[in-house]
Parts: C-alpha cells; sequence; structure tokens
C-alpha cells in the first residue's frame, strides 16, 4: 500500500465513524444533563485514562475547569492522571493496577462524578477505580470502543464507539468531549 493509500484509508474510516456517531446523539445528551446536574448540586468530576486517554482526561478537565468558550465560573474537575507524584507513588507502593482506585478512594465523595476513558474499556487500572467509585456512591461514566469491555458494562452511563481501532476510537472521544463541555456549559450557564 503506498502512502497515498495509508492516509485516505485513515481519513475514511474516520469519515466512516463520525457518520455512526448520530446514534450516540440522546446517550450523549443524557450524559452532559448528569455532569451538569452533578455540578450544580456542588460535586465534582474526577477523571481518569491511560495514554492517549489520559491526555483526554486532562483536556476535559481543562475545559471544566478553565472554560469552554463561555465566561463563567469555574467546575471542579481532577484529572487523576495529572498528579505525577501521587500516581508514582501509589504505582511504587500499591502498584499501578490501584494508581486511580486509591485516588477515588480519597477524593470521591457520594454523587461526585468519575469519568474513566478506555478504547478497550478493559484498562485493569480504570475498572478497579470504578469498583471503588461505586463503593463510595459516585456516578460513574465510561467513553470505551470496540464491544465496551468491562467498563462498559459496569458504569452507570456509557458511551461505546463502534469500531475496531484504537486512534479512531480517540479521534470520537475527543469529539464526544467537546460536545458534552459545550452542553454541560450552556445547561450550567442558561439552564
Ligand atoms: O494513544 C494511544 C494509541 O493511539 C496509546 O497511548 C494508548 O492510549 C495506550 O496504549 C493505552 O494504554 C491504551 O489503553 P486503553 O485505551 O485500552 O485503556
Ligand atoms: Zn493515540
Amino acid at each position: 500500500m503506498d502512502t497515498y493509500d495509508i492516509i485516505s484509508r485513515q481519513l475514511k474510516e474516520h469519515r466512516q465513524l463520525l457518520d455512526q456517531m448520530e446514534q450516540l446523539i440522546p446517550t450523549i445528551a443524557t450524559i452532559a444533563d448528569v455532569i451538569a446536574g452533578a455540578l450544580r448540586h456542588k460535586h465534582k468530576v474526577l477523571l481518569m485514562g491511560n495514554g492517549g486517554s489520559a491526555s483526554d482526561a486532562m483536556h476535559m478537565a481543562g475545559e471544566l475547569l478553565g472554560r469552554f468558550l463561555l465566561e463563567r465560573h469555574s467546575y471542579p474537575a481532577i484529572a487523576l492522571c495529572a498528579d505525577n507524584a501521587a500516581m508514582t507513588a501509589i504505582a511504587n507502593d500499591y502498584g499501578y493496577e490501584n494508581v486511580f482506585r486509591r485516588q477515588v478512594e480519597g477524593l470521591c465523595q457520594g454523587g461526585d462524578i468519575v469519568f474513566g476513558i478506555s478504547t478497550s474499556g478493559n484498562s485493569p487500572n480504570v475498572i478497579s477505580a470504578m469498583e471503588e467509585a461505586h463503593r463510595k456512591g459516585g456516578v460513574t461514566i465510561s467513553l470505551s470502543g470496540r464491544d465496551g469491555g468491562k467498563l462498559a458494562a459496569m458504569t452507570h452511563h456509557s458511551i461505546i464507539i463502534p469500531s475496531p481501532h484504537t486512534p479512531r476510537i480517540q479521534e470520537m472521544h475527543i469529539m464526544v468531549i467537546h460536545i458534552l463541555c459545550d452542553l454541560i456549559e450552556k445547561r450550567m450557564e442558561f439552564g
């Protein structure tokens, strides 16, 4: 396959997947309502993911804490993957599987949103953190891909991107995150 074909195939995969996103509109709207409802009741959002999904978690936390498009007050959000000292200490002392679980144990209060991002839906550290979130009374939301894995099956609200390709799943995840931030901001500021 030549370079043109490689690029063209990836653009086509992206376009075809984008066309399938319409079916997720009701779920995206519900999740935006759930997050805005929690923020209105003074709860916070805890986010997590590995690799590219760690970037997505930090990206979303930044949009909520800073702003998306509107001038407004800050919404409380913490990307659990962003604290290098906590991540390395917990990984070193308790194992990588517990890097998010331990932070959820310390930070999550009943009604908080716990938002996990995993393309496979099977990253053990995200799944373990979601189990802890349920114990603490958190409301769990997942973004995944493929068949959703264990993560989609266990979270209260779930969006599964119907693709087997990790990069394509991640491209749709960031789009969903931007749409969520837009809806959350509008619901928070305009009701
Ligand atoms: O960004 C990419 C691939 O596009 C990678 O960094 C990828 O996020 C990592 O391999 C992750 O460890 C994959 O974990 P997950 O999405 O299955 O939870
Ligand atoms: Zn990536």
